[in-house]
């Protein structure tokens, strides 16, 4: 069930605090690395001082917290620290689809962090922080279709429409998916620094070979206190800022998106009420301007009642119907049927926990899956009654383009 890798147990795991370590990514020593960066702050890990494959399944999220605390409880600690992801951490990511295989937790050996104006690094075993390899550029890219063609997917979509037409639904989210082959074995840490340059106000993460910069934070845990970003509707940039502020205006107005949003707002509202004592759920949304799209954005607060792990609280909030649909249960029957491929991570939960019980985690959004030269990229839409298969695959292309630039610069 666990893989100790030739570690000694129980985990004897110290913390200390460092001077600022400057930019974290280029810290990451090589293979393998772990990351979860917003605005230059956040974790960056690397090594494997335990490591366990989440068997698929209803149970999957309270399978995975029995591990967590058999393996962080025994653990012997010295945190001279004690923030958010001081002391042990587990990285993880979380298939989409409960029935799938390839859910992981792994807690680094190395992890280098940066919070408020601290900085710290927590070592299991002996591991220093002075080996940073040469960065490799993966060279040419060449692209392939995923599991269906453009024209293939704007069918399913169309399907998909008729099928929320007739009342079987009311929102699905339906993702596709593009393959890309490099002309020298892709380094993640490349990719991170792209991303994180690019997109400084999405998390950059890396977890087990799941690459991206997600806007959506599905929840941040600090004690009792829970934070959610929820994206849902979407419009393209413009060609300068009247035409960004002209699009924006429009998305605003669209009764489709404020529609899709509504569901997606109100599929996390569901989730998190029998959690708190206190939830503030914004009336409007606003407006998130990213260097590729904009989205309509609503900030959701919130105090836990009683002693929820942040993973608790993934638990009760996956899938939200900004990346399934309203009913969810409906909504993952449908994805099943139309979508024709795995999600595997894309749109699953990803980010850490630490053994407090708090973390962040986002929704794996504008990611790839990368196996050596070889990437798996995914984009999906929100597609409603009223949604126009071309303007939805227009979409899901610009939300490609976040990995394409990862991987071409
Ligand atoms: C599904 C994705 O994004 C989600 C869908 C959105 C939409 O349809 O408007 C917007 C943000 C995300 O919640 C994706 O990026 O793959």
């Amino acid at each position: 069930m666990r893989a100790t890798l030739g570690l000694t147990r129980p985990l004897v795991v110290r913390t200390t605090a460092v001077g600022d370590p400057g930019d974290l990514i280029s810290r990451l020593p090589g293979v393998a690395p772990y990351a979860w960066i917003r605005h230059g702050e956040g974790l960056v890990a690397w090594g494997e001082a335990a490591r366990v494959r989440v068997p698929p399944g209803p149970g999957r999220f309270a399978w995975a917290r029995d591990w967590l605390a058999a393996t962080l409880g025994e653990a012997h600690v010295d945190d001279e620290v004690r923030a958010p992801g001081s002391g042990p951490v587990a990285f993880g990511s979380f298939t989409f689809d409960p029935r799938s295989a390839g859910s992981v937790l792994v807690v680094p050996r190395a992890i280098l962090a940066r919070r408020d104006g601290r900085a710290w690094f927590t070592t299991i075993g002996e591991e220093r922080l002075d080996t940073v390899s040469p960065l490799g550029d993966p060279g040419r890219i060449r692209y392939g279709d995923g599991s269906l063609t453009a024209p293939e997917w704007q069918h399913a979509v169309a399907r998909a429409v008729r099928q929320i037409q007739s009342g079987r639904l009311e929102k699905v989210v339906l993702a596709r998916d593009l393959t890309a082959v490099s002309e020298n074995p892709i380094d993640v840490r490349v990719l991170l620094s792209r991303l994180a340059r690019r997109f400084p106000e999405c998390y950059t993460f890396s977890c087990a070979g799941l690459v991206g910069a997600t806007p959506e934070l599905l929840v941040r845990r600090t004690g009792e206190t829970i934070e959610s970003l929820v994206l849902a509707g979407t419009t393209a940039r413009g060609t300068g800022p009247a035409d960004d502020v002209a699009r924006g205006a429009a998305l605003f107005a669209s009764e489709k998106d404020r529609q899709e949003h509504a569901c997606a707002v109100e599929s996390v509202r569901e989730a998190l009420d029998p959690l708190c004592s206190e939830l503030k759920v914004p009336e409007e949304p606003e407006l998130l301007v990213l260097s590729n799209v904009q989205h309509l954005a609503s900030p959701v607060t919130g105090r836990l009642a009683a002693g929820a792990s942040v993973l608790d609280v993934v638990e009760a909030m996956h899938p939200t119907a900004a990346v399934g649909g309203t009913p969810t249960r409906t909504a993952l029957e449908v994805i099943r049927e139309l979508e024709g491929m795995n999600r595997a991570g894309y749109s699953g939960p990803v980010g850490w926990i630490d053994a407090r019980g708090d973390g962040e985690w986002g929704i794996a959004l504008r990611c790839a899956q990368i196996t050596g030269s070889r990437a798996r990229l995914f984009a999906g839409c929100g597609i409603m009654g009223g949604s126009d298969p071309a303007a939805e695959l227009a979409e899901a292309q610009a939300k490609l383009r976040v990995m394409q630039y990862a991987l071409e610069g």
